[in-house]
Formats: structure tokens, C-alpha cells, sequence
């Protein structure tokens, strides 16, 4: 867990950050949302030293990052940026090695690794190793900007709005990889949006800030049906409970039910699809095809995370 301690970041009379005390859980995604300039990316360079805090503390399980030298904080600390910056002149594959040669992984291991983590961020392994980052779409590479990021195995994931230069396609499809991989190798992911629907889609937790303090830490759910204030109602809007209907699949909130003569939502459809169909046909319940159960009206109305009993934790 990384655990944030009265962390206070000061540009002359500007605070950039102020008094920020709060612990983004193990193995879950923490998104850090907020509007422009209310200190996302200062708080998150804060975790791995890019940025000096002028207070407070962080600690990264349990362990005070100004106590280890900051190279060898960030090999443990995988980050992706936006335009994730890969070498030009050298191939996916050196890309992705990179922190694994500082290591001095023998090639045998580093070669393998390179291809496992190809296939889990969905690039074919012999067509992608031997490319250059010219030859890459823009989602492409920021796939290889998280291979390149998990290659030495870190147990914590920072991410810059890491998907802020891709096309919605590009963007969906890579939110869903990366969810993927989170679930399957349980790192502590923190990453920076100002997007309120990628944080409704991806986060377990979320930390929204204002003019570089804590508004409400909590889950998706906290924020859009029980905010802490004004600002938090306001900046989530009214389309906030809709937008996260979207993040969720209906076969995931779907119980076993009497499917006879109600209208049938495809099998990957969303939450917010099986309440269109609902409004369309005016029935409080739909069927999800496939034989995954009926949705009803008021399964809508729960925390979509909770209902689904998907385990996301370590
Ligand atoms: N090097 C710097 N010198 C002076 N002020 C800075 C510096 N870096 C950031 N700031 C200020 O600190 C505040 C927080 O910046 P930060 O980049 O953390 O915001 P952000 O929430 O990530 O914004 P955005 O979503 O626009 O990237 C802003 O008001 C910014 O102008």
C-alpha cells in the first residue's frame, strides 16, 4: 500500500498540493481525479521521487521512499506517461527490456520476458519484438509503454494519464487490458485522470482532489451516490450514476430468473444498456443472452461493484 502522510508540496506562495493524509490499498487501482492544476501529477511524481515533497511523508509498504535512492525506488515503481516516450532508435523488444538489462537479467530470461509480456498487453510476439516505435499505432505503443513498465515485476504501477493521446477505440480497449492485468497480477496501480468516466470504468478507489487537497477518498459508488460535498456532487454530475451503469457488465449483475418473454440484452452488454432496454420496452427487467440470468430494475440501484461479486483485492 502506499500511504500518504500530511504530504505538502510548495512552488514558492503556491501550494500545490496541501495536508494530503490518505492510503491507496494494495492490489487495487487508485484513480486520482480532479480538474486541471489541483495537483494529480504532483502527488503522483511524489511517490517515486520525481518531485520532492516541502512536507509530510510517503511510505511505500510500509517503507519511507526518501530512505532508498531514488534510481533504485523507481526500478521497483513501474510508470507510464502519456506519449509514453520510447526509445526511438531501439526495438520494441530493447524497450521493454530496459530496467530488466539494468538488472542484469541473463538474455535467455530477458528475452522470455519480453514475450510473455507481449502477449499479456495483446501484441503478437513475433510481429511486434523486432519493430520500431515509428512503425506503432498510438495504442500500440502505449502498450508497450505497460509492458515496458511491469518488465521487472513491480509490485506498484504509477500511470499519467496514460491513455489521454488515444482515440476512444484505442483508449476502451486499453482501460480493459489494463484492468486485465491489474486483476490477474494484483499490483497497487495509482494513475492520474482528469476523466471521470475512466475513473467510474477502472477504479476500485478513488481520491478526487481540488485545488491541491482531498476532496473524498472512496469507492466509485461513495462518490457518485454519497458525496462529501458540493464540489464532489458538482464535478461528478448528473450523468454520474449513468456513466457508471457503463463501467460494468450486465451478465455481472445479472441473477438467475425467469428469462420468458423478456427483452434480451446481448451477452457484453453493459448495465446502462440493459436500463435503455428497459426504458425502450417498458419492462422493469431483461434477459442477458446467453443464459447469464435477468437484470432487474432494481439490481441498478446497488453498487454495481458490490453486486457483482467480482473480487478485485489482494
Ligand atoms: N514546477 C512547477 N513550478 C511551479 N508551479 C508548478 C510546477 N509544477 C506544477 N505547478 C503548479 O502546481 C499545481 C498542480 O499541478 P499539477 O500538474 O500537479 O496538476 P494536475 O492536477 O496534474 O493538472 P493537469 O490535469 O492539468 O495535468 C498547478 O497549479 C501548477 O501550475
Amino acid at each position: 500500500m502506499i500511504e500518504l502522510q500530511g504530504l505538502e508540496k510548495r512552488y514558492g506562495a503556491q501550494l500545490a498540493v496541501a495536508d494530503l493524509t490518505v492510503t491507496f490499498p494494495a492490489g487495487q487501482i487508485t484513480a486520482l481525479l480532479g480538474p486541471s492544476g489541483c495537483g494529480k501529477t504532483t502527488t503522483l511524481r511524489m511517490i517515486n521521487r520525481l518531485i520532492e515533497p516541502t512536507g509530510g511523508s510517503v511510505r511505500v509498504d510500509g517503507q519511507d521512499v526518501r530512505a532508498v535512492r531514488p534510481e533504485v525506488l523507481r526500478r521497483g515503481i513501474g510508470y507510464v506517461i502519456q506519449r509514453i516516450g520510447l526509445f526511438p532508435h531501439l526495438s520494441v523488444a530493447r524497450n521493454i527490456a530496459t530496467v530488466p538489462e539494468l538488472l542484469g537479467w541473463p538474455r535467455a530470461r530477458v528475452r522470455a520476458r519480453v514475450d510473455e509480456l507481449l502477449d499479456l498487453v495483446g501484441l503478437e510476439p513475433g510481429v511486434y519484438r523486432d519493430k520500431r516505435p515509428a512503425e506503432l499505432s498510438g495504442g500500440q505503443a502505449q502498450r508497450v509503454g505497460v509492458a515496458r513498465a511491469l518488465a521487472a515485476d513491480p509490485p506498484v504501477l504509477l500511470m499519467d494519464e496514460p491513455f489521454g493521446a488515444l482515440d476512444p477505440i484505442a483508449r476502451a480497449a486499453l482501460q480493459a487490458k489494463v484492468v486485465e492485468i491489474q486483476r490477474r497480477l494484483h499490483k497497487t496501480v495509482v494513475m492520474v485522470t482528469h476523466d471521470i468516466n475512466e475513473a467510474l470504468v477502472m477504479a476500485d478507489m478513488i481520491a478526487l482532489m481540488n485545488a491541491g487537497r482531498l476532496e473524498q477518498f472512496g469507492t466509485p459508488d461513495d462518490l457518485v451516490r454519497r458525496p462529501a460535498s458540493a464540489f464532489v456532487a458538482q464535478f461528478m454530475g448528473e450523468d454520474a450514476a449513468l456513466e457508471q451503469l457503463g463501467g460494468v457488465l450486465a451478465a455481472n449483475v445479472a441473477r438467475p430468473g425467469d428469462a420468458a418473454g423478456l427483452p434480451v440484452l446481448p451477452a457484453g452488454a453493459d448495465a446502462r444498456a440493459a436500463l435503455a432496454l428497459m426504458l425502450r420496452h417498458g419492462t422493469d427487467a431483461v434477459a442477458v443472452e446467453g443464459g447469464a440470468g435477468v437484470v432487474q430494475f432494481r439490481d441498478l440501484m446497488r453498487d454495481p461493484r458490490a453486486s457483482t461479486g467480482v473480487e478485485r483485492g489482494a
